[in-house]
């Protein structure tokens, strides 16, 4: 398509080109006194065809273009969610979406000015300066000597524009992270009164990009004015040159003036070259920052249709409740920081509950991280029943695992979406099944549309509690294995409190269930615990053994755990 809009392009500039020589040919006609109609009606057909065939080859040419910002964007929407954890930790979100939608953009440029315009401008170019050879030689090398100087000034233009779009593009994508960032946490920028600061931030990088902008402004203008000017200039030279050959009679007027025009119209091509070059760096700015997304590693397909193959299969058939293992795990995040897990082994059985305890910080997430595989042990295996899970699957793997959060998140939309995101072919049955097991059946009763209520960002709130709930109830959607359950930290009401410990025992008869603990109730009913500090397991056992045997335990139980289950402590004892 760029090949048919560059040769209709061409074909329009070859109409163009002849004109001048038609013109020639009615001036000749008046001096030699002979018919006006065949000359005159030459220039028409040649400057009406010459106009409808260059549009036509402007819209494939547009649309073309616009066809590669769409599979720019199509690529890279596929590659965002399916990038890896470690590399999304490191890029700023806004940034991510500026490259998608903005850069992207910029692609338009490469193909129409870029690439087409420039070659269809050569081509003009060099039809014209055959022309004018043909026409006078002497005023030829006149024009190129004027134009050679300013060719040269505008290569070492070029690189300059490049470089001020790329980081007019990159304040661009700061812009985005640093509104992102405000607008992720809105209601704490107002709470702390930080509009200004934050608008300030975000006003700094707009600056900061408008800034760049300018400078490739200023200098796409240098290069734009240039041209204009090497014109100017020959035509100025041409006249002198040309007027005085004229006036010794080595030349014709007649070849003079179609000289002229030919130096007007070579102002096309140049000025096109020019502006193509302009937005050809423009455009490898936006490629730069494209490839950075694009050279990234990306998850293997994680969807049911998971082409991983079969793996070394485990024992227990699907759904049945598996056992996990960690095997001297050692795991840092950032290569020069202590490791957030330092040689961690333990075993989970199969079925039943499994709680980790610990201090803040000693690593109970990042084991959840590496069970969902969002980052990989730096050595040491984990495996489930009995599996490596680097042999599994992506797909697979985390479709035998349900994971709920710690902030347990609900995403906007009708409960029923919610509930099944990560199930969307469970049936109402599945759906009423398991809000029974999560004790979720009055809610969905009182809320005003049930299960289509719009829940989350913009519609009904949700209790914490009720949050988790859902969030328990969209995992077991997808009937996994082992439920991770990151329990939430805040403070449920007493009423949630025993809901969400009916849930888990419930769960915890049919499923694997390894929680991150951080209520008393959960953890006394659990049949062992691991306690970590550090990013070591500390001690491992029951609850009367571990406050029996292990100080950290007991410190634990009587301030962290108690202190945030006041009334379950109480009941508890
Ligand atoms: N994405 C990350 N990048 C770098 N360091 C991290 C990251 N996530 C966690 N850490 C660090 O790893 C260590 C273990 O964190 P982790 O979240 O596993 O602790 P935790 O026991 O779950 O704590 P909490 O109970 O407060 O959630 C901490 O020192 C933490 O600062």
């Amino acid at each position: 398509m760029l090949a048919l809009g560059g040769l209709l392009g061409l074909a329009g500039s070859v109409a163009g080109l002849a004109e001048p020589l038609a013109a020639k040919m009615v001036i000749d006609a008046f001096g030699s006194g002979a018919s006006l109609t065949g000359p005159l009606l030459t220039l028409t057909v040649l400057v009406l065809s010459g106009a409808a065939i260059s549009a036509l080859g402007s819209y494939v040419l547009e649309r073309t273009a616009e066809g590669v910002v769409l599979d720019a964007r199509l690529s890279l929407a596929g590659r965002m969610l399916r990038l890896r954890v470690p590399d999304v930790d490191r890029l700023k979100p806004g940034d991510l979406i500026s490259r998608v939608t903005a850069d992207t953009t910029l692609l338009r440029a490469v193909c129409t000015g870029g690439v087409t315009n420039g070659i269809t401008a050569l081509f003009m170019l060099a039809g014209c300066i055959g022309l004018m050879a043909y026409m006078d030689a002497v005023l030829l090398a006149v024009t190129l000597g004027v134009l050679a100087v300013v060719g040269v000034s505008a290569l070492l233009i070029m690189p300059r524009i490049g470089r001020a779009t790329r980081r007019a593009q990159e304040a661009l994508g700061a812009m985005g992270a640093a509104l992102d960032r405000a607008l992720q946490a809105f209601r704490t920028v107002k709470a702390a009164g930080a509009e200004g600061r934050e608008t300030d931030v975000v006003r700094d990088a707009a600056r900061l990009a408008w800034r760049r902008g300018v400078t490739a402004a200023g200098w796409s203008a240098v290069a734009g004015t240039s041209t204009w000017l090497a014109v100017q200039l020959s035509f100025l030279a041409v006249l002198g040159v040309g007027g005085a050959r004229v006036a010794n009679g080595t030349l014709e007027v007649s070849s003079l003036i179609a000289f002229l025009l030919y130096l007007f119209y070579l102002a096309g091509p140049i000025a096109m070259l020019v502006e193509g070059a302009v937005q050809m760096q423009t455009g490898l700015a936006a490629i730069t920052r494209l490839r950075e997304i694009s050279d990234l590693e990306i998850e293997p397909t994680t969807g049911p249709s998971d082409p991983g193959g079969t793996p070394a299969d485990t024992a227990s058939p699907e759904g049945a409740p598996a056992a996990l293992a960690l095997n001297d795990v050692r795991f840092r995040y950032v290569p020069d920081r202590p490791p957030a897990l330092d040689g961690v082994s333990f075993e989970v059985p199969a079925g039943g509950m499994t709680a980790l305890v610990g201090p803040s910080g000693a690593g109970k997430s990042t084991i959840f991280a590496l069970l969902e595989r969002f980052y990989e042990p730096d050595s040491g295996t984990i495996t489930i029943d009995g599996v490596d899970l680097r042999a599994l699957p992506l797909g697979r793997l985390r479709g035998m695992l349900g994971y709920v959060e710690q902030d347990a998140p609900v995403l906007s939309g009708t409960l029923r979406e919610n509930l099944v995101f990560g199930a969307p072919d469970a049936t109402d049955d599945e759906v009423a099944d398991v809000l029974a097991r999560t004790r979720l059946t009055d809610l969905v009763r009182r809320l005003p549309d049930g299960l289509d209520t719009i829940v989350g960002h913009r519609g009904q709130a949700l209790s914490g509690g009720e949050r988790q709930r859902v969030a328990i109830a969209r995992a077991l959607l997808r009937r996994p294995r082992v439920l991770l359950l990151d329990e939430a930290t805040s403070q449920l009401d007493a009423v949630n409190e025993m809901r969400l410990r009916e849930v888990i025992d419930d769960v915890a008869a049919t499923t694997t269930v390894l929680v991150i603990a951080h209520r008393l109730s959960t953890v006394t009913s659990a049949q062992r615990i691991v306690v970590m500090e550090a990013g070591r397991v500390r001690a491992v056992g029951t609850h009367d053994e571990l406050v029996a045997a292990d100080a950290l335990y007991r410190e634990l139980a009587t301030t962290q755990l108690v202190a945030e289950s006041p009334v379950t402590a109480s009941t508890e004892g």
